[in-house]
């Protein structure tokens, strides 16, 4: 007996969606160059429930706030992560959070959640302030730099630094390693062939998963045998000190290995391409960049910046969320459907493959006015409506790093506020990429005139 989410709902059918083979080829084209658009569009034509795709590339896409309700918050019961991120264990690992269900989710998330606390997150600002004023001091004044590029050299170590411990060589050495595998799962699914011969991209995938295992084993051995524990606590100390009802160790070696590695991989891309579209909207819109430069000097001026002052910036948090609005950089993900269930007088069947997408809710006009145009002001106006923005997605598996994300978003754009004035080098971006919607060709800017020199330490 399907579950029905519109009780006395007068018919119920199949999910509509394109159907001659022509449509699908056209949709598929634009999908796999701009997913987002290609669910925006469905939406338009098909409403909140449209199927698409062929086996084994058939999907059930769910749009719009209901939807991202039903999903993340009403039913979870009826949804599985697994199934729907396989895609992402070469990276992460078998046991990894994300890719975890049921009571093995829920004792990896409690273990995880300690060290991802505000007041924990907070201790790493030194690390990011270092960081990011390290990287803008490079940017050559009147030369061109890629920012997409070049801002996921601080985003890596600031990551690599607070999650596994202040040891820049390993940073830099777990960052390659982990570069080649997560550069494998970021390929279209119907370009990961699984051959594993030297050459191949599997290969190479497969043999950057084994160094970064043995990095993070001898790290975790060296911490075990009482040496190495960082002043703040990072990740891996908070993971390995972590304890059940009864006292003895919430996660095994191998659970703290995949749990750290998979949070290092979930960090660069997403706080990456966050940061690209932010810089690329404070270049398109002087009014905002001036506003918002107007609000940094007026709380920090010259002054290092603290965490109590990061609060002081109501303009620089609309900046982020309108940034995470306009362009979630997580535009899309999925589930694979548990029990048949109905759904806007919609069956989805057991089994589907189901996707939501921040991307099409954060773009519809009947929840935002003028959705195209970035205006930082709509939220000092007033609250979003409920599941209408879902940057981070939602519900009990909302996503565990969402405050070490937006305190770098802030930190990268006071420092950069403050510290470079940057041009576009482009005329048009074109939004590219899944699981990280990002600017497909980069960032490339002109570093026209540095405002000053970054605060030192
Ligand atoms: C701007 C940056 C980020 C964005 C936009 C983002 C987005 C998301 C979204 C949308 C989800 C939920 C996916 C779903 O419902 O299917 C999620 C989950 C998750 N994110 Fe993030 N994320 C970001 C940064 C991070 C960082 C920095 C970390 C870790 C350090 C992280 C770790 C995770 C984990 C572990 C989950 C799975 C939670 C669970 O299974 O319970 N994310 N993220």
């Amino acid at each position: 007996m399907p579950t029905s989410a519109t009780p006395g709902a007068a018919r119920v059918t199949a999910p509509p969606g394109p159907r001659w083979p022509w449509e699908q080829i056209r949709l598929a084209r634009l999908l796999a160059r701009v997913p987002a658009e290609g669910l925006s569009l469905l939406h338009r034509r098909y409403g909140p429930v449209v199927r698409f795709g062929y086996p084994p590339f058939r999907y059930v896409a769910m749009l719009g706030p209901e939807a991202n309700r039903f999903i993340l918050a009403e039913r979870l019961d009826l949804f599985r992560w697994r199934e729907a991120m396989a895609f992402l264990v070469p990276v992460d690992g078998e046991t990894a959070m994300v890719v975890s269900d049921g009571d093995d989710h829920r004792r990896r998330r409690q273990a995880v959640q300690s060290a991802f606390t505000a007041r924990r997150i907070h201790r790493h600002l030194g690390i990011m302030i270092e960081e990011f004023a390290a990287e803008l001091a490079r940017w050559p004044s009147g030369g061109t730099v890629d920012a997409l590029e070049a801002l996921r050299r601080p985003i890596k170590r600031i990551t690599v630094r607070s999650l596994f411990g202040d040891q820049l060589d390993r940073a830099d050495e777990l960052g390659a390693a982990l570069d080649t595998t997560i550069g494998y799962v970021n390929l279209p699914v119907w370009r990961q062939f699984k051959i594993d011969l030297p050459g191949t991209r599997w290969h190479r995938a497969k043999a950057a998963r084994r160094r970064t295992d043995l990095i993070v084993n001898a790290e975790i051995a060296r911490r075990r045998a009482g040496s190495g524990r960082s002043d703040p606590p990072d990740v891996l100390d908070v993971l390995l000190a972590a304890v059940d009802e009864n006292g003895a160790p919430a996660l095994s070696d191998l659970e703290v290995r995949d749990q750290v590695v998979s949070l290092i991989a979930a960090s660069y891309d997403t706080i990456g391409s966050a940061a690209a579209w932010a810089l690329h909207e404070l270049i398109a819109n002087p009014a905002v960049r001036e506003t918002a430069r107007a609000e940094v000097t007026e709380v920090v001026g010259d002054e290092r910046l603290t965490v109590e002052a990061l609060n002081r910036m109501p303009y620089l948090d609309a900046v982020v969320n309108e940034t995470l609005r306009k362009w979630p950089p997580t535009s899309v993900s999925t589930r694979k459907v548990t029990a048949t269930f109905e759904f806007a007088g919609v069956r989805v069947p057991a089994g589907s493959m189901v996707l939501y997408s921040p991307y099409v809710t954060h773009r519809m006009p009947e929840l935002w006015a003028e959705p195209d145009r970035f205006r930082p002001e709509r939220w000092l106006e007033g609250k979003a409506a409920p599941y209408s923005f879902v940057p981070f997605g939602g519900g009990y598996r909302r996503c565990i790093g969402f405050v070490f994300a937006t305190q770098q978003l802030k930190v990268l754009l006071v420092e950069a506020l403050r510290s470079v004035e940057l041009a576009a080098e482009y005329d048009t971006l074109t939004p590219f990429g899944i699981p990280a919607l990002h600017p497909g060709e980069g960032l490339p800017v002109r570093v026209t005139r540095p405002v000053r020199l970054p605060v030192a330490g």
